[in-house]
């Protein structure tokens, strides 16, 4: 059955580079371990469709290993991949989870060890699974922590229930623990196959989610495994992961009437190229125009002149062709460049990381192209910052007003008060929710002499309570100064590399850390989510406090 609405994918394939010759694949030494995990029915069927495309296994595949877990042996046995582990085989004796997400947990924990041992030293690890089911909505989470606690990469792809199924609390449960363990959560509403494709057959609607699922998986893997004209590899992508905040994997192939006048009227074509490549009917949101940094292979007919290929990835980085002002006296006046210079120079919008190949000409030389895109840095405090361009000084979030504030007046100004400063890089334990702190906690008090002295924060409750607002809103104040200040050094000159940015740290200890100091101090404004909270929390804590008398 042709697309309804003709923006479907066809199936990722690498393809020859431009010399004519077969690309040539890395010695098998020098690859990165790659895993693609089907957890669950959902997962299972994800992970069997990419093995039934045609020249997946051959050119894609093979470097890659592919595993299926389900509680339901039955299932397993029906599929064509090989390697198959039954989930808590000694429990369930290879019958499902019955859609109860707990049995679906505990038979994944029970099977640890298995786990384990198939994402040992992996670099990358694909996990595939239908939220909503017992068996993928949690399991998958414990499969992508115990890759995470590899070091890997986690991109994780899951179908969101459909409306009439009534699992969408389980499907969030699920999604959010994910989350915690993915460097990429890619979410395909299986509702949207209704809308988009209301007259397929069911399983043929089903397929249409499954192929996005496995073009996202094979377009990655191709990213970093198929060497072209400008290469990209598995470093590239840890970095543009690496980067945070929310990504999206988008695939697009277009040929014929859809590029018709890409050399006629290419502003044109380039619009409705974006459109179709940034809006997929079955995805979930994106956000793109909020990323700061891409990942890009682009494979395309000659058509896509040096001219043409400028203005095609500048619709993506919004990129306006300016000239950057000072760019010439700079070039003029190499002598005297300095780091103060080299500062200043702004890198204005996101980072590029693109990959490219010719495909080779067709007969009817029918302009072609293919374009697969991860796009990371979506939702981020960069990303907002470059929507509203205007504002003076950044915002990483709506802060919730707290209660205090809300009732006192603009902080009036007070010497010993304004003399505060707080050391901006410390966790956060933030201040406490009554003003009555625990006789324990300290804060240093410095003299004019600068030498620290220790004021107990008992003496907090012996100022009057307009004394306290005052302090509590200039605290506040500071804070998000301090947060600012770090924050706008790290995230306005693009996206970090690894060196400045600790890879991949263990997302549960992450985690643990917040709670911990949740539990410590409850902070002020707190409503954000606990991942979200561990990126942009304002950090202070009480002993991080000092004033200048
Ligand atoms: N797009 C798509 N969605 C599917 C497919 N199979 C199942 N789903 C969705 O995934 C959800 C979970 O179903 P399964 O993956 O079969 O469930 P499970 O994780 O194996 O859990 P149990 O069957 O309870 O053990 C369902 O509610 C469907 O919304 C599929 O082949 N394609």
């Amino acid at each position: 059955m042709t697309d309804p609405i003709g923006m479907e994918n066809d199936f990722v394939l690498p393809v020859d580079n431009s010399n004519g010759g077969k690309p040539k694949m890395k010695q098998r030494d020098q690859l990165e371990s790659i895993i693609v995990i089907g957890v669950g029915g959902a997962g299972n069927n994800a992970v069997d469709y990419l093995y039934k495309q045609e020249g997946y296994m051959e050119n894609v595949g093979n470097s890659v290993k592919h595993y299926i877990f389900n509680t339901d042996e039955n299932c397993l046995n029906n599929l064509q991949c090989e390697n198959k582990l039954v989930l808590g085989r000694n429990t369930l004796k290879g019958k499902g989870a019955g859609a109860n997400i707990n049995v679906g947990q505990q038979a994944t924990q029970e099977s640890i060890d298995e786990i384990k041992e198939i994402v040992k030293g992996a670099d990358l690890v694909f996990i595939t699974a239908g939220m909503g089911g017992g068996t993928g909505t949690l399991g998958s989470s414990v499969v992508a922590e115990l890759a995470k606690n590899e070091g890997a990469i986690v991109v994780s792809l899951v179908t969101l229930p459909f409306k009439y199924e009534n699992r969408q609390r389980n499907a969030f449960s699920g999604i959010k623990h994910l989350y915690l363990y993915s460097d990429s959560l890619i979410m395909i509403d299986n509702q949207k196959i209704v809308d988009a494709y209301p007259d397929y057959e069911f399983t043929q609607g089903l397929d249409e989610a499954n192929k996005i699922l496995a073009n996202a998986i094979s377009g990655v893997i191709k990213i970093i495994r198929n060497p072209s004209t400008i290469n990209t590899d598995f470093e590239d992508l840890r970095t543009v992961l690496n980067n945070g905040g929310k990504s999206q994997i988008l695939y697009r192939s277009l040929e014929g009437e859809e590029l018709e006048k890409i050399t006629t009227e290419p502003d044109k074509t380039i619009d409705a190229i974006y459109e179709k490549v940034t809006t997929s009917p079955l995805i979930t949101r994106s956000n793109i125009e909020q990323a700061t940094a891409f990942l890009m292979l682009i494979e395309c007919s000659s058509h896509f002149t040096q001219r043409i290929m400028d203005q095609f990835i500048s619709r993506f980085t919004r990129h306006n062709g300016e000239e950057i002002s000072n760019f010439d006296d700079l070039l003029d006046d190499l002598e005297s460049l300095d780091d103060e210079k080299i500062e200043a120079i702004k890198n204005d919008g996101p980072q590029v990381i693109f990959a490219y190949n010719k495909l080779p000409d067709t007969e009817d030389n029918r302009p072609r192209l293919n374009v697969t895109i991860v796009a990371t840095g979506m939702g981020t405090h960069a990303a907002k910052a470059k929507e509203a361009p205007q504002q003076a000084a950044p915002v990483y979030r709506e802060p919730v007003q707290p209660s205090y504030q809300q009732a006192s007046a603009a902080p009036q100004h007070n010497r010993q008060l304004d003399a505060l400063t707080i050391n901006p890089s410390s966790q956060a334990r933030v201040l406490q929710q009554s003003y009555s702190a625990p006789a324990t906690q300290t804060a240093n008090v410095q003299s004019e002499a600068d030498s620290a002295k220790t004021l107990n924060l008992d003496l907090f409750n012996t100022l009057s309570q307009e004394d306290q607002l005052k302090l509590l809103a200039l605290l506040n104040a500071k804070v998000s100064q301090a947060n600012v200040d770090q924050k706008g050094n790290e995230e306005y000159n693009g996206p970090r590399v690894p060196e400045d940015n600790p890879l991949f740290p263990n997302q549960a200890a992450k985690t643990e850390t917040v709670t911990q100091s949740q539990a410590a101090a409850t902070t002020l404004a707190d409503t954000t989510p606990i991942k979200e909270q561990h990126t942009f929390r304002p950090s202070v804590s009480a002993d991080d406090l000092s004033i200048d008398d």
